[in-house]
């Protein structure tokens, strides 16, 4: 595969799917993008426009806008990369019907940037590659994640974010096809812990919009992204995802660019939530995605079975799909026990044993709770 030269499908043209495809044919890649509003790929085709989404942007004329039918097998095949900017809940469909049009001796490499939970199953991405187009499939696909507005990225600010993968070769591969002056990406190999971060941080982002729409400040936001945090890494962690992950750009990163910017939909949800608008007018007026409600519905489930404490996305929950109250949520949240700050896996970091030996302090024990 030649990646000075690739040919990219992208599947989705939204924000996303148009910005990505965007930066890379900027980058001189061959670019097709998927759409099935047939009047969206007439007019891009047409106007070099997408007139649904980043409509004051003009788009190189090199893409290719193709739809509204799937994609056929042989521009499947003829490509070198399938990329998938499209929300959550539709990867399932879209998986099952390119299966059967993959060449399995030559195949793609499949690299996804939606940030979300499946609602009905619980699954992240990675479970849903495996459940439609199997094992050997998933251990190769790479996951973007990371502070990026669509926008911010078409105006070329300077943006970075992670690429994750189970093979170390396909996250190279993914980060050598994006990476630009403009664009750092850095690799990892913990995809699920990225997927997680880029998924929960859209259910923190709800509640900071909340506690701004409510007329909160600064020191409100810096608690609920700093506690967010600490929730995040904790499921992470009761998932098996390596807890520095929520340290990366895809963690902190992306959590605290969505929680202090109207740009960002799942804030601006919030924000309007917290305004007093009701739920369902907001999804209908919003014009885009805002995974992080989907995502609360599922993570609920989740922290349940796992059995993590969570309060700030149960609140989130119980707001979007119970009818509390935001001022009340916000006010029970304040009102829970004291608790330890940190989280120690079991044995870890008795914080700065030599000082405290030094300081003849380290016979002093913290009793170990974990909420
Ligand atoms: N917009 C951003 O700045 C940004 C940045 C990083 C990641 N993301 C993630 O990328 C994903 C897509 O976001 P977006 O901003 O492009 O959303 P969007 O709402 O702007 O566009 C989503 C696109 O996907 C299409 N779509 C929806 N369901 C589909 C299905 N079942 N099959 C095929 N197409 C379908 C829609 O028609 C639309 O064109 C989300 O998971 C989002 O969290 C977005
Ligand atoms: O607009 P949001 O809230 O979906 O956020 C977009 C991206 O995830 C930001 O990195």
């Amino acid at each position: 595969m030649d990646y000075d030269r690739s040919k990219v499908l992208v599947f989705g043209a939204g924000n996303f799917g148009s910005c990505l495809a965007d930066h890379l044919a900027d980058s001189f890649h061959t670019v097709y993008l998927w759409s099935r509003d047939e009047k969206i790929v007439r007019h891009f085709n047409q106007y070099h426009r997408n007139p649904e989404f980043l409509q004051d942007h003009v788009f190189p004329e090199s893409i290719t806008a193709v739809g509204p039918e799937f994609p056929s097998e042989s521009i499947i095949r003829h490509v070198d990369v399938l990329l998938f900017a499209i929300p959550t809940e539709g990867v399932r469909e879209t998986l099952t019907a390119l299966k059967p049009r993959l060449d399995e001796k030559n195949l793609p490499l499949l690299i996804f940037v939606n940030k979300g939970i499946e609602i009905s199953t619980h699954a992240l991405t990675l479970e849903i590659i495996v459940d439609t187009c199997g094992p050997d499939i998933a251990k190769v696909a790479a996951f973007i994640s990371g502070p990026s507005f669509a926008k911010e990225i078409v105006e070329r600010q300077p943006t970075s974010v992670s690429v994750a993968s189970l093979s170390k070769k396909h996250a190279e591969r993914a980060s050598q096809l994006f990476h630009q002056p403009w664009f750092r990406c850095y690799t990892g190999d913990d995809p699920i812990g990225v997927e997680l971060a880029g998924a929960l941080k859209n259910v923190y982002a709800i509640a900071a919009g909340m506690s701004d729409g409510l007329g909160f400040e600064n020191n409100t936001r810096a608690m609920l992204i700093t506690r967010g945090l600490a929730e995040m890494s904790r499921i992470g962690t009761a998932y098996g995802a390596s807890p520095l992950t929520f340290l990366s750009l895809a963690g902190v990163g992306d959590l605290f660019l969505t929680c202090s910017s109207s740009t960002s939909r799942n804030y601006t949800v919030g924000y309007r939530l917290g305004k007093g608008e009701k739920l369902d007018y907001i999804i209908e007026t919003l014009g885009s995605v805002a995974e992080g409600v989907t995502t609360a519905k599922a993570l609920r489930t989740i922290i349940s079975k796992l059995d993590v404490a969570a309060p700030i996305a149960t609140a989130v929950y119980e707001v979007l799909y119970e009818g509390g109250d935001v001022a009340e949520k916000a006010k029970l949240l304040m009102n829970l026990p004291p608790i330890r700050e940190i989280d120690l896996p079991d044995g870890a970091g008795k914080p700065a044993q030599q000082l405290l030996k030094k300081l003849e302090l380290d016979s002093v024990e913290y009793e170990t709770t974990s909420s």
